[in-house]
């Protein structure tokens, strides 16, 4: 196989159990062909005049047999490409929130100008043979950019976050130039067959796109290759770290405080995409209408902080704080609170325990590109005893997990009946719905989705 090169906005060190399955996924392909990953530093330098008129400076580190190179950004870029547009416009956006987006005009500059710099700086860099596989929304121009400087290689896109439909991709004042940039590539990956349909339909109503053989778009006088492919975990893996020493601790001390109790656990990024305001008024649903749950009921809630410097997720952050506290406040007893919310990043190591403690697991995102906690929490549980994956149907997980209890997250009372429901699953309906899902993630982990899609680029 020829060299990979991987560009994406955050680079990780694929050795370390921190940087997360995906990382250690790619870190497999680029090991294999002695790879580069390239991306931003995580750095925010602040402007000076070399800076201004030179290329920032490249950082060249080794991991084992992978190159890792990364350039920092400025203050002013950082904010309008990363915060502005990638943040503000396009994840708001691709999620269907329309009402969240911030369609400042200063921020597409900024979005420009660091993919255009990326693509300067990764140029050099690259070999005649070498198969490129660029990641996500903050990087969908490069390709245009990279051929624009001469580059010949095959390039391939994955986008992370869902495709929404036409109508509201067209709400985005640069969508033309967005989907037209899409058409530099040679193949470009999506996370379901929702997100292909959305694309299908956008290129034939605003494009005029023909569909040719095999998965191809003809359109902007470019053929395109664009297919889905799920995005998994690595089960063994994760499955592994279940028997850590961090994991079985975890799962020591909360077996042991909530011996009496029934727990729940909620694991996401503190995002608006992740339905918790939603899920929260679940669980007083819950309380009110099955009385039964209150004194044992538990919800542990992690949300990991996350882009605090735009302003929607500040608010967000308020929001929850107040129903957290109303919930405590109406429901909780002197040895009781209904729920335990921490604000906070859990070590990566910790949350197989946190996983197998609990009897469900609410993954009730209002949207989400496909959701990797749905899957950790398949993978972690104890098969002669597994718990129950409260899922919601607008996760591109639901895709492929059919056999979790599926709900409409803005349904707060349907939501609360399926939580109970989960909470008094017979055991044999829980194991035969864990077999099924397990075998699921266990055929399309992130093994497959990383072969999958680098041998279609390389077709
Ligand atoms: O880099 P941040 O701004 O801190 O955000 C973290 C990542 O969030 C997004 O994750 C998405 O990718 C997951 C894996 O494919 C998927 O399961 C999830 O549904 C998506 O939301 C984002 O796409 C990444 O680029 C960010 O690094
Ligand atoms: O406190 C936390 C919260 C989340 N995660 C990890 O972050 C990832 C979140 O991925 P997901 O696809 O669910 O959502 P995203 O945040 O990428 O939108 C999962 O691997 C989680 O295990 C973590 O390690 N600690």
């Amino acid at each position: 196989m020829p060299r990979l090169v991987v560009v994406s906005n955050r680079v990780a060190d694929p050795r370390k159990t921190a940087a997360g399955g995906l990382a250690v996924a790619l870190g497999e392909a680029l090991n294999a062909t002695g790879g580069l990953w390239f991306g931003w530093s995580g750095n925010i330098v602040e402007k000076t005049d070399a800076a201004a008129q030179a290329q920032p400076q490249l950082h060249v580190q080794r991991a084992g047999d992978v190159t890792l190179a990364t350039v920092d950004l400025t203050q002013e870029d950082h904010d309008a490409y990363y915060l502005g547009y990638s943040n503000g416009v396009l994840w708001p956006v691709f999620h269907y929130r329309l009402d969240l987006a911030d369609f400042d005009a200063g921020y597409i500059g900024g979005y420009r100008r660091v993919n255009r710099m990326f693509a300067q700086q990764v140029l050099p860099l690259l070999r005649p043979d070498d198969l490129i596989w660029v990641h996500d929304y903050h990087l969908i121009p490069l390709a245009e950019e990279l051929r624009s400087l001469g580059c010949r290689q095959r390039i391939g896109f994955f986008l992370h976050i869902p495709l929404p439909p036409p109508l509201i991709m067209a709400a985005i004042p640069a969508h033309e130039w967005l989907i037209r940039a899409l058409f530099a590539y040679d193949l470009v990956g999506l996370q379901s067959q929702t997100d292909l349909n959305h694309f299908a339909r956008y290129v034939y109503t605003e494009a005029q796109a023909e569909q040719a053989a095999d998965g191809r778009f003809s359109a902007f006088g470019r053929e395109l290759r664009v297919q889905a492919f799920p995005i998994g975990i690595d089960v063994d893996e994760f499955a592994s770290l279940t028997q850590g020493r961090e994991a079985q601790e975890t799962l020591a001390t909360m077996r042991d405080q909530y011996a009496k109790r029934r727990l729940l656990v909620g694991v996401d990024r503190l995002d608006y995409s992740k339905g918790l305001p939603q899920r929260l008024r679940a669980m007083r649903s819950l309380l009110q209408r099955y009385p039964g749950n209150c004194n044992s009921a538990t919800l542990i809630q992690i949300a990991s902080p996350s882009r605090e410097t735009v302003g929607a997720y500040n608010d967000l952050r308020r929001q929850l704080e107040g129903l957290c506290g109303s919930i405590n406040g109406n429901y909780g007893e002197l040895d009781w609170m209904p729920i335990r919310y921490i604000h906070r990043t859990v070590a990566r190591k910790r949350l197989p325990g946190l996983y197998r403690a609990s009897r469900v697991a609410l993954v009730t995102p209002l949207r989400d590109g496909m959701n990797l906690v749905a899957k950790e929490f398949i993978a972690a549980q104890d098969e002669a005893d597994p718990g129950v994956l409260v899922l919601s149907r607008f996760a591109g997980a639901a895709e492929q997990l059919r056999d979790a209890l599926l709900v409409n997250p803005y349904d707060s009372d349907g939501t609360a009946d399926a939580i109970q429901h989960a909470l008094h699953m017979p055991l044999e309906e829980r194991q035969t719905r864990h077999q099924r899902l397990l075998a699921n993630i266990r055929e399309y982990d992130v093994h497959w989705w990383q072969r999958r899609f680098l041998e279609s680029l390389q077709q």
